[in-house]
């Protein structure tokens, strides 16, 4: 039996599950999941579930980093009597690392130091991402010695969109010497997305087409014909696109400089391999839902009436609506459904409203008891009987995802020294 580890670092949580594999089986099977949430908006919170045992909102305390939160859920794995599979940390074989930026990198990497330093080196184009992540390798490293560390890449998902796309219309020399072009994020659960819808659609996920929405911390569309990536709202970094909770989003670029004469100078939070500016550390980290309301929490954001909330809420769906009619021409009106995934995307019934209501026009409706009260599936239809097309929404799991590759991928993978 193989153990495998699955960590995604998000930018305001860490995701941790735990799987079991037959040697020859392409099939994880979850014995536990962990998740430590509200690292952007404490109290950092605790939940935990394994077959029927569920802990739900324990707060704890001094847990300010990924890193942190790493440590805390691997002993906490570790101590769980329930998780025998568990007990020796020599058991894990597989750890399966999130990493946002991999740059030009295919979807998986064994990580050795090469894989390292090219991740490290990217730290800049995703800075609340890839140096987290690679602080949880390194514990890792430390603690689990004989685990294989692979990373799989948000950005990879996107490699197949076209070059008119993913151009930006700036000096041609500079783009290719500094590699600026849109690479696009949370790839990983778009794949997931695709494989799930495909598979709830009776589809080949080759023939899919879907405008999908993953609306967590970090906020991106993804525009997916016949199963590839076509076009996103993420670009060079995860700044691009749609608001976060901490980051702005797309805003004219000139904008900064008015914002503030030092937007060039290194930020106090530039450390180690990370050069990033205050320009940087200001729409990245001092904006968004935190900058507008003092909340990162979109829940409460949405049950708010009062003005900065609803303001935050109503800029949330202008600039999601933005992308789902022009995302719509892209797939010539060929749509098998617009996706929503994501903390927010899955749990957000009023956004997922208000939202369909703005492109209700192009024929998309909601059933609105569907709405309000899903079913508990991986993916649940929520349009109206009468919609032209339908709308989903999907339990995205990227933790799943990477574990599947492991699998999927897994002679390679033990071929390779780490
Ligand atoms: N009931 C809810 N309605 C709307 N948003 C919610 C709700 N519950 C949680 N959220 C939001 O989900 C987001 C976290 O999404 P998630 O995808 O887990 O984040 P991450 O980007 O860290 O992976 C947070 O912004 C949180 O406020
Ligand atoms: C790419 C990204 O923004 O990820 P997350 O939403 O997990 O922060
Ligand atoms: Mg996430």
């Amino acid at each position: 039996m193989e153990i495998i580890l699955s960590i995604n670092a998000g930018s305001s949580s860490v995701k941790i599950s735990v799987y079991k594999a037959e040697p020859s089986s392409s099939r994880p099977h979850q014995l536990a999941e962990a998740t430590i949430e509200g690292l952007t908006a404490p109290p950092v919170k605790l939940k935990y579930s394994r077959g029927d045992e569920t802990i739900k909102g324990n707060e704890l305390q001094d847990i300010a980093s990924q890193e942190d939160a790493f440590k805390y859920i691997l002993t906490h794995l570790e101590n769980d009597p329930g998780l025998p599979e568990l007990s020796k940390t020599d058991d894990i074989h597989f750890t399966c690392h999130r990493v946002v930026h991999g740059g030009d990198y295919p979807a998986t990497q064994i990580i050795d130091k090469e894989t390292y330093h090219h991740i490290e080196e990217l730290s800049d184009l995703a800075p609340l991402h890839n140096a987290p992540a690679l602080s949880i390798v390194r514990a890792v490293s430390k603690m689990l010695p004989n685990a294989k560390n692979v990373a799989y890449f948000d950005s990879s998902f996107h490699a197949t969109i076209p070059r008119h796309i993913c151009t930006y219309p700036i000096d041609q020399k500079v783009a290719e010497k500094n590699k600026l072009r849109k690479y696009g994020f949370h790839g990983i659960s778009y794949q997931f997305i695709t494989d799930a819808v495909a598979s709830h659609l009776k589809k080949d996920p080759k023939t899919l087409s879907i405008i999908a929405l993953h609306l967590g911390s970090g906020a991106s569309a993804c525009c997916i014909k016949n199963g590839r990536s076509h076009d996103t709202s993420m670009g060079l970094t995860p700044l691009a696109g749609l608001p976060g909770a901490t980051r702005s989003g797309s805003i004219d670029p000139s904008l900064i400089f008015h914002f503030t004469h030092s937007a060039g100078s290194l930020s106090h939070a530039a450390a180690g391999h990370m050069h990033i500016t205050q320009a940087e550390e200001i729409l990245n980290k001092k904006s968004g839902w935190k900058a507008l309301t003092g909340t990162t929490d979109f829940g409460e954001i949405s049950s708010s009436d009062e003005e900065m909330k609803t303001l935050a809420f109503d800029i949330f769906v202008d600039r999601i609506t933005n992308y789902v009619a022009p995302y719509f021409a892209k797939l010539d009106g060929e749509v098998d459904a617009l996706v929503f995934a994501g903390g927010i995307g899955e749990r957000g019934s009023k956004l997922r409203k208000e939202v369909v209501r703005g492109v209700e026009c192009l024929g998309f409706k909601l059933d609105a008891e569907k709405n309000e009260k899903p079913e508990d599936e991986v993916v649940v239809d929520i349009s109206a009987a009468d919609a032209r097309f339908r709308t989903l929404i999907c339990q995205t799991d990227e933790q799943l995802q990477m574990a599947r590759g492991v699998l999927g991928d897994r002679q390679r993978l033990m071929q390779k020294k780490t």
